[in-house]
């Protein structure tokens, strides 16, 4: 293989291993990553899946137990400290907290990681101010962090993270203390440096919309493995584990539209006559007027509880929550009419009025 067509990080069958209360935890466990030169690379899981210690095993901030670390080709637990030190410039790291010295002005901490390098003090601010510039935070060089918003302080904590220029950029919940439209700023920032620059970057997130907005591939934790990987778009539209599918439901608000339902207690005493259903639409199936069909065909009346369309790449997937009402024999035609056309749908609740029972909200 070509070194241009090697992956720029290599991790072959990492495992990290903590001691924690006199029992072993295995917080990363046997994993292998590869990550090609120029990719956006999303990690993402629950909290505790290992997401932090693996991508820490990159520029080995945390060593691994056993396995090897390959960045750019170098076997990073064969260096020694003077050169893992050089290394280490090569990868710059953000986190949630931004971790910026507060003592020291926005081009004080931009400056910071060039003091220990040979170059006068006037190249240093120039770089500096160059990389403010590129994070689009110029005229803030003489405020002091705690002055900043905090979308302000993650853009000086990822000029600095650059002042080394580093091929790769690993990002640790970068966004998870931002709103909504910081995180989206921050984000469409990342995509522009790695387009503009060439950086790979990697991220950890437990939110599948920062994957979805930046990222061309996708790699899912949980309890320290890799459960599943490949492109964004082909991960995300067809889940193959349990907890893909919950990430792809939570982001379409299906989790939390499901526990709305259960809380309604109108919702729990349902009549004989009526069928509370969650229905998944996928690719063509969301284009079909199958509910009107369904109306009509089986004389039934569907009242809409949710609704709503989660669009991965090219492919849609639709979802609905709605209590059918008609005859049982009808009933149980019309949800054979919805299966027969590629609808994945599950039944919440069938009670009648007077047997109280919880909605059920198992869609797994
Ligand atoms: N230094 C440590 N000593 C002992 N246990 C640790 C240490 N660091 C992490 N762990 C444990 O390893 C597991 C994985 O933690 P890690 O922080 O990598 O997960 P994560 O997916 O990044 O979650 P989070 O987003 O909450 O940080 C957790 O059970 C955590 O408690």
């Amino acid at each position: 293989m070509a070194d241009s067509e090697k992956p720029i990080i290599d991790l072959q069958d990492v495992s990290v291993t903590f001691q924690s209360s006199g029992k072993q935890l295995h917080a990363v466990n046997k994993v292998n990553l590869q990550i090609n030169k120029g990719d956006v690379y999303g990690i993402i899981g629950y909290s505790g899946a290992g997401k932090s210690t693996l991508v820490r095993t990159i520029n080995l901030l945390q060593k691994p137990t056993s396995g090897n670390v390959i960045v750019g080709n170098q076997e990073l637990l064969k260096l020694s400290n003077p050169e893992l030190r050089q290394a280490r410039k090569k990868i710059g790291m953000i986190f949630q907290h931004f971790n910026l010295l507060n003592s020291r002005t926005v081009l004080g901490n931009v400056e910071y990681p060039l003091l220990s390098q040979r170059i006068s003090k006037a190249d240093r601010v120039a770089k500096a101010k160059k990389l403010l510039d590129l994070v689009g935070l110029s005229e803030f060089e003489r405020a002091y962090p705690e002055q900043l918003s905090g979308g302000q302080k993650q853009r000086v904590a990822i000029a600095r993270s650059l002042a080394n220029d580093p091929d790769i950029l690993v990002s640790d919940e970068a966004t998870s203390a931002l709103d909504p439209k910081t995180t989206d700023d921050i984000l469409k920032l990342l995509k522009r440096l790695n387009e503009k620059l060439g950086l790979t970057v990697v991220l950890i997130t437990h939110e599948m919309q920062v994957i979805k907005s930046i990222c061309q591939h996708v790699a899912v934790m949980d309890d320290g493995k890799i459960i599943e990987r490949g492109d964004v778009a082909k991960v995300f539209s067809d889940p193959q584990q349990a907890l893909t599918q919950n990430f792809v439901d939570s982001s379409a608000n299906v989790t939390e539209a499901l526990a709305q339902i259960k809380a309604d207690q109108s919702l729990q005493a349902l009549s004989a006559n009526e069928r509370l259903l969650f229905l998944k639409f996928r690719g063509q199936a969301t284009k079909e007027s199958l509910i009107s069909d369904l109306t009509e065909l089986y004389k039934l009346k569907a009242n809409i509880l949710f609704a709503n369309i989660e669009r991965i790449s090219s492919t849609s997937i639709g979802y609905l929550i709605i209590i059918l009402s008609g005859q049982s024999k009808q009933l149980a035609d019309g949800i054979n009419f919805l299966n027969q056309h590629g609808v994945n749908v599950k039944l919440l609740a069938t009670e009648k009025k007077g047997e109280q029972t919880n909605v059920k909200t198992n869609i797994s």
